[in-house]
Formats: structure tokens, sequence, C-alpha cells
């Protein structure tokens, strides 16, 4: 069977060229999400060659160098499976390393998962990185809100009891070394996610067991949508160390990831739906505090 390219994975090309990706990650992305080599650089040639046809001023290098390069790498055999997914946001675990090697940090890995497709990380930041965010988002802490998606907008939440705050995408050489070290790990571009969002849970605070993606059912989620899409994949990194209490808690499996500092939990859901088994929740504080740092990763540029 030959793969059909679809006209959304061509916007998917397009825009990880435009955010800087290269073109080896782009291929890697691909041939990881089911493509053959050759429909894959096809489709790069194709989607970027029409991207840039249909630009009136020159295009940006690294779009060009997307082409370019895809032009030159070996083409495989053709062959045949049925047409796979856009590209998704993934951790390279193939060869099931024990660690990534982020260049400037090496992250171990503990638990891997495949459905719920989920990782549990050990040294994502370090203890000055970790306090650093605690420090910089204290002052500016407010009572979590949730998107709404009945109309689009946010609203105070009973089920969630943190207070929260985000911080712009970029906004401190911080931010944006602890966002360009994300981007490696997941093989996203930065530009695809949110602005990093903090939350402090005091005792008694939780997050009641909710899927961070838009509900496609809900009357606002075509509004919400319009700015990057869907959400596809979470990374919620533990700040501090309750004394009790606070793991985040995946019911759909029965685990419960305890809040180290430094460390990380990854999960990723290809479509908006139950069946990802990526219900999850941050279990009641028994004692102590506890800080987590949350990054949701959109289908394309999140406009900030
Ligand atoms: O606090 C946690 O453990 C989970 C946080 C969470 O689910 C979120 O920020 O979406
Ligand atoms: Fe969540």
């Amino acid at each position: 069977m030959t793969q059909t390219v679809t006209p959304e994975l061509k916007t998917w090309i397009v825009e990880q060229a435009r955010a800087g990706c290269t073109p080896e990650s782009v291929l890697q992305a691909m041939r990881r999400a089911g493509w053959e080599e050759s429909v894959a650089l096809d489709a790069m040639e194709e989607a970027l060659q029409a991207y840039l046809g249909t630009r009136a001023a020159p295009a940006p290098r690294d779009a060009a160098a997307v082409a370019a390069a895809a032009r030159t790498v070996a083409r495989a055999a053709q062959g045949g499976s049925p047409t796979p997914a856009v590209p998704r946001p993934y951790l390279d675990l193939a060869g099931a390393p024990r660690a990534l090697d982020l260049g400037d940090r090496i992250v171990t890995v503990h638990v891997a998962l495949r459905r719920p497709r989920l990782a549990v990380l050990g040294n994502l930041l370090s203890a000055e990185e970790c306090d650093a965010l605690i420090q910089a988002a204290a002052p500016r802490l407010k009572r979590s809100r949730t998107v709404q998606t009945q109309t689009g907008g946010e609203e105070l939440n009973a089920d969630r009891t943190s207070d929260g705050m985000f911080f712009r995408r970029g906004e401190s050489p911080l931010i944006q070394r602890i966002e360009a070290r994300l981007a490696r790990l997941v093989h996203w571009p930065v530009e695809n996610g949110e602005g990093l969002q903090v939350l402090r849970y005091g005792p008694g605070a939780q997050y009641k067991p909710h899927y961070d993606y838009f509900d496609p059912a809900a009357p606002g989620t075509p509004r919400i949508l319009e700015r990057g899409g869907q959400r596809v994949a979470t990374l919620v990194m533990y700040l501090n160390e309750p004394v009790r209490g606070g793991g985040t808690v995946f019911p759909d499996v029965g685990l419960e990831v305890m809040p180290q500092r430094g460390h990380a939990v990854f999960f990723a859901y290809d479509e908006p739906h139950p069946s990802t088994h990526t219900l999850h929740g941050g279990a009641p504080v028994l004692e102590g505090e506890k800080w987590v740092a949350t990054k949701w990763l959109r289908e394309r540029e999140f406009t900030v």
C-alpha cells in the first residue's frame, strides 16, 4: 500500500522548518511516526517548495536548508503500510537508554510506559533552576484558573485548588534555557509550547483527574484551537518535594509519580481521546507544599 501525504502533514513540515528544526529531526520525527523515508523526503520537498512558491518575500534560510537537505538524503525503497499520523512530540527511547544526553544536561530515564505514552525522568532541572523558578513565580501567583471549554474563556475551578502563574515564552534567560532543553528532549519546536506554568499546592490542595487536551465536543474548543491547535503532550516538572502526598496520579493505570525535585513526568496524547489513558491529576498534598512547572505542547506554533 502506498502512503498518501495529507495536507495536514505538509502544514506540519512547513511549521517545523519555520521553527528552525533541522531537516534530520523533521525526517526522524516522520520516520518514527511510521512514514517511509522516501515518502517523507518527497513530502518535505513538495511541502517546502510549495511554501517557498507561495511567499512573495525571500524564504527563511531554514526552510530552504530543509528543502536542500531533503533532496540530498539517500532515498529508501518504496514499500507499504497504511498512512501514519502527523508526527508528535516524543522521547528517543529506542534502544532502552537509561539516560538521554541533552547537550547541557544528562537526563535519566526511570520509567517508560506505552499506554499512556509516558516516561518518568530524573535530573531534567538542576536544584538551582528549580529554586530560581520558584523565586521568580512566587510574587506572581494567583488562584489557578482552567480553560473554560464551554466558552473558550477561563474560570475558577473547585477541582483545582492550587495557585498558579504563567511565564511568557522566552521571557528570561532561565526560561529560554529550560525551554530550549525541553524542545531537545521531546523533539518539538520551542514555538509549539505554551508559556511555562508554575503551580503551588498548599496542604489539602489538589488538581482532580482531568485530561490536558481540549474536549473536541465542547463549544468553546474551536476558538482555543485557533491559537496553536490541540495540546499533544505535557511535561510536569517537580520543583520541590512535599513531605507527604501530592503525587501525579494516572487513575486509568493506577500509577502515581512521586514528586522529586528536578524530576519530571512526560506524557503524550496523539488524539484528544480518553483511549490515550492520559487521565491524570495532582493528588492532595497531605503535608508540606508542592511546586510544579508544567509545559504544554501544541500541534502548531502557539502565538504568544
Ligand atoms: O500537579 C500535578 O501533579 C499535575 C499538574 C497537571 O495536571 C497540570 O498542570 O495539568
Ligand atoms: Fe494536567
